[in-house]
C-alpha cells in the first residue's frame, strides 16, 4: 500500500464541481485520506488565465505509479480535459506530487513531481494536510518556501 501526495487544480467552468467530480472519481479506484482546504490561486507560468482553484489530496493505493498516473489521467479526460497551450486554462488537472519515497525518472512519469517545491499553490494546501510527508531533503526549503502568500488565498469553498 502506497501513500500518494496529488495536487488538484481548475480554472475553466465550475471549479468547485469539477475538483468535486474529481475527488469522488478518485475515491472509486484509491482510498482518499485527507483533502485540502480550497485555495484560490493567481496563475504560474506567464499564461494571461483565470484564478484557479487548487488543492492536495492524500490518498492511499495498492497500484503501482504507471496505474495512479493513468488513473489521473482518466480523471481529466472524464471531466472533458482539453489541452489548448501549455500551462494554459484546465476544467481539471491532477499532478502527481509523491509517491511513498519514490524517485521516478522516466519520459511520462516523474516523481516528486519537479516543480512542486516552486508553487505555492502547491505547497500550501500541501503543508496543510501532510506537513510530516515533505520529503526529507526538502524540509528545510518547504520551511523557506511555506509563507503567507497574496497569490494563494484560502476560501471557505466546501466541495
Ligand atoms: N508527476 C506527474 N504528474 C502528472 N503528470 C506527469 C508527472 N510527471 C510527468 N507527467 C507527464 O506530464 C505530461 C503533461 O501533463 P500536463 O499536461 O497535465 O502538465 P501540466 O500539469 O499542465 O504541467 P506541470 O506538469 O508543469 O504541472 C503528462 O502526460 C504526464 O505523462
Ligand atoms: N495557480 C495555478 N497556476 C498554475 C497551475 C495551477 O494548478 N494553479 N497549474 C499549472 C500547470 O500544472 C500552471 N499554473
Amino acid at each position: 500500500m502506497s501513500t500518494i501526495y496529488l495536487s488538484l487544480g481548475s480554472n475553466i467552468g465550475d471549479r468547485r464541481q469539477q475538483l468535486t467530480d474529481a475527488v469522488r472519481l478518485l475515491g472509486e479506484q484509491a482510498q482518499v485520506k485527507k483533502v485540502s482546504s480550497v485555495y484560490e490561486t493567481a496563475p504560474v507560468g506567464g499564461v494571461e488565465q483565470d484564478d484557479f482553484y487548487n488543492i492536495c489530496v492524500e490518498l492511499e493505493s495498492e497500484q503501482a505509479p504507471e496505474e495512479i498516473l493513468a488513473m489521473c489521467q482518466a480523471i481529466e479526460s472524464q471531466l472533458n480535459r482539453v489541452r489548448i497551450v501549455h500551462w494554459g486554462p484546465r476544467t481539471i488537472d491532477l499532478d502527481i506530487l509523491m509517491i511513498d519515497d519514490y524517485v521516478i525518472e522516466t519520459e511520462d512519469l516523474k516523481v516528486p513531481h519537479p516543480y512542486m517545491l516552486e508553487r505555492s499553490f502547491v505547497l500550501i494546501p500541501l503543508a496543510e494536510i501532510a506537513p510530516e510527508a515533505i520529503h526529507p531533503k526538502a524540509k528545510k526549503m518547504i520551511k523557506e518556501l511555506v509563507h503567507e502568500d497574496k497569490e494563494v488565498r484560502k476560501t471557505e469553498v466546501r466541495l
